[in-house]
């Protein structure tokens, strides 16, 4: 068992309603955090929203904002968006010119910084960034679109950032991200993640507050499920 500290939910609002943003966000206001995914249409193939939008959900939202930016050129962004209200900020190492200092402009701008691996990307180079990061999301599908099945050879990746983290000591998070249901995220738990993003297996549920508590509940002590 992996002895993460303790464990989050972060419901992705791309499962939700987007007519109805601020209504979707009230009905997770019992998880830990609300994931909020940017793609910009060139770094993966899907469009979502921006900064403006992002500003106006961190006014309504009842759980701090988790972007992960999914987006061309982070150095340039990223901080935009810790200004415009998000707690932590994701950006993608495939993406990312100058790591060190996207993930320093995050913290300076007042938000945990992340950086996110796609699947077919190794942990190995980039270990020494550890201490300039909060979190490492660990992708489960290729990033681009929701209710994709779980990658279960990511795992391995998740064991590994964990052990990195655990070597170096302090308080880094390691996040889980795509196809994460009540199924597969026991599975993650036991790897060593620690949050875990999950859009259609809360949004989709018929009683969203449910699914929060039994994704919890399976990450808490995957025998029960
Ligand atoms: O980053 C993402 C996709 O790129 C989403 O956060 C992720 O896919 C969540 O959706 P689901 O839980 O339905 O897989
Ligand atoms: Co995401």
């Amino acid at each position: 068992m992996a002895e993460p500290a303790h464990l989050q939910i972060s419901p992705s609002i791309l499962a939700a309603d987007f007519a109805h943003l601020a209504r979707e966000l009230q009905a997770i206001e019992t998880a830990d955090w609300a994931h909020v995914d940017v793609m910009d249409a060139h770094f993966v193939p899907n469009l979502t929203l921006g900064q403006p939008v992002v500003e106006a959900l961190a006014k309504v939202s009842p759980v701090p904002l988790d972007c992960h930016l999914m987006i061309d050129d982070p150095d340039r962004w990223a901080p935009d968006y810790a200004e415009a209200g998000a707690s932590s900020v994701t950006f993608h190492v495939e993406a990312v010119a100058d790591p060190v200092g996207t993930a320093r402009a995050i913290r300076a701008a007042g938000a945990r910084s992340a950086m996110a691996l796609k699947p077919g990307t190794p942990f190995g180079p980039y270990v020494d960034l550890l201490p300039e990061l909060d979190m490492v999301l660990v992708m489960t599908v290729e990033p681009g679109f929701g209710g994709q099945s779980f990658m279960e050879d990511q795992l391995a990746k998740v064991r590994e950032v964990r052990a990195a983290v655990r070597r170096r000591g302090g308080e880094i998070w390691v996040q889980v991200d795509g196809g994460v249901a009540q199924d597969t995220i026991g599975r993650c738990a036991e790897a060593g993640a620690d949050v875990f993003v999950a859009g259609s297996a809360v949004y989709g549920a018929e009683n969203v507050a449910a699914a929060i508590a039994d994704l919890r509940r399976a990450a808490a002590d995957p025998s029960e499920v």
